[in-house]
């Protein structure tokens, strides 16, 4: 039988993940290098002389690291000991192990995309934790702060139709309840546009109301599997026993304005129980620009708890008893910012897997996760989804992600090649999106 295709790479050139190792990842490292460059008053006030030190040595890491990058050196080990050291520094020698000696060591243009561009992210931590006193700093996290602010008006939008929809929402029929769980649906999907290294760092956030867009970004939808989670959720609803649990979990992907569409996600399958209970899963360290950790999340909830506007500071309330009565819970775990792909999740990480098998459904947010179900390869458009997961399936899993990397599958004969014809960009730009299920077995 026939390996899995190639993975991604910036070996190709002109690629999609060759523009984003050539140009967009040295833009980052820039501006993370800026960054830390406007905060060093900030730095000498709360640590004097150290913090100023601190700044340089963490410039300096960075330099290197962009430096590194660009001129396609080799990748080197981690220094620092952290958790995760260990394990990125096997896999590095895995992925020395898969070369031919002509090729050398692994590089930044070599080697697959997925591995370099995880390994830059956790470059950037490395720079951090190896400069104390500022080890703590998120040079992201001024950016995911003002996505949040500028959506504010689609923010207000969603609280308020949230907190109406849960006036009537026992009053609903089963009809009106499944158009309401689509619509849900579709903003938490169309939120995913709002990635910040996509956009090289630069602001992208949603300024208009979203809710009056979905009819017109319907076409867009390229699979849409929402029947099928309908049919699964709502079934569990139907039958369960009292005291029993439907546990949803969501793999979050970016803070702002995703992040918001996400708990909105959350709390309508609560108020609908469509579902018990909730877990979510964030990232251990600054990621990919945008995404969530447990400081993100616990900070959007208290911004909104704090609004001026009733409804968005009635979610920020009832968030927070929902995380005090363990309704919501959040989750971390260090596999999420390794760069292996969900294929090896059983073996890298057992305890996850096993936690993973107690949902009832799973919520992949986002391009990268989809990246890693799919291992981030070349496959045929028309490749089942189920296929390209390699095994991975601790129970049904559904994709909400809209496009921003060369990989997808599961479309129609001849979709793909269609939308290549009118459209060359269509599988980077997010214009487009998926829900994409693999249900149960
Ligand atoms: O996972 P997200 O936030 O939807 O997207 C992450 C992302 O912007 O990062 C990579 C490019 O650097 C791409 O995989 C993808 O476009
Ligand atoms: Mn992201």
């Amino acid at each position: 039988m026939a390996g899995p295709p190639a993975s991604l790479s910036a070996r190709d050139v002109g690629s999609f993940a060759y523009l984003t190792v050539k140009d967009r990842s040295p833009q980052i490292l820039t501006k993370a290098i800026d960054t830390l460059h406007r905060h060093k008053s900030e730095f000498f006030e709360k640590h004097g002389e150290k913090g100023l030190e601190a700044e340089k040595k963490a410039i300096s890491l960075l330099s290197k690291l962009r430096n590194e990058l660009q001129t396609d050196k080799p990748i080197v080990p981690l220094v620092e000991k952290f958790v995760d050291t260990d394990i990125w520094n096997q896999y590095l020698e895995y992925q020395q192990s898969l070369l031919n000696e002509s090729d050398g060591k692994p590089r930044w243009f070599l080697s697959p995309w997925l591995f370099v561009e995880c390994y830059m992210y956790r470059r950037i931590h490395e720079a951090i934790i190896q400069s104390p006193p500022i080890d703590d700093f998120d040079i992201f996290k001024e950016l995911k702060d003002q996505n949040f602010f500028e959506s504010q008006e689609s923010v207000i939008a969603l609280c308020t139709h949230l907190q109406e929809l849960r006036k009537t929402i026992e009053d609903l029929d089963e009809n009106q309840l499944k158009n309401e769980f689509f619509k849900i649906l579709q903003i938490s999907l169309w939120g995913n546009k709002c990635d910040l290294s996509l956009s090289g760092g630069e602001h992208i956030s949603q300024k208009t109301n979203i809710m009056n867009s979905l009819e017109d970004l319907k076409p867009f939808i390229l699979v849409n599997d929402m029947d099928r989670l309908w049919s699964l959720l709502s079934n569990y609803k139907k039958t369960r026993e009292k005291e029993s649990v439907t546990r949803v979990d969501i793999v979050l992907d970016n803070s702002g304005f995703e992040l918001i569409t996400d708990l909105v996600l959350a709390e309508f399958l609560l108020s609908s129980k469509l579902a018990t209970k909730i877990h979510f899963y964030g990232k251990t360290i600054p990621w990919f620009v945008s995404d969530t950790t447990i400081h993100d999340f616990n900070w959007i909830i208290k911004q909104l708890k704090h609004s001026n506007n009733k409804w968005v500071s009635q979610c920020g309330v009832d968030w927070e008893d929902h995380i005090k009565t363990g309704r919501w819970v959040y989750l971390d775990h260090i596999f999420w910012t390794l760069p292996h792909d969900f294929s090896t999740m059983s073996q890298v990480a057992p305890d996850l897997h096993a936690a993973l098998q107690k949902a009832h459904l799973i919520f992949f947010k986002g391009d990268l996760n989809y990246r890693k179900l799919t291992g981030d390869r070349r496959w045929e458009f028309t490749i089942p989804f189920h296929e390209a997961l390699s095994g991975f399936h601790p129970a049904p899993l559904c994709s909400i992600r809209t496009l921003k990397a060369e990989v997808q599958v599961g479309l129609q004969p001849g979709q793909g090649e269609q939308l290549t014809a009118s459209e060359p960009n269509w599988l980077t730009t997010g214009k487009y999106g998926v829900f994409q299920f693999d249900g149960p077995l």
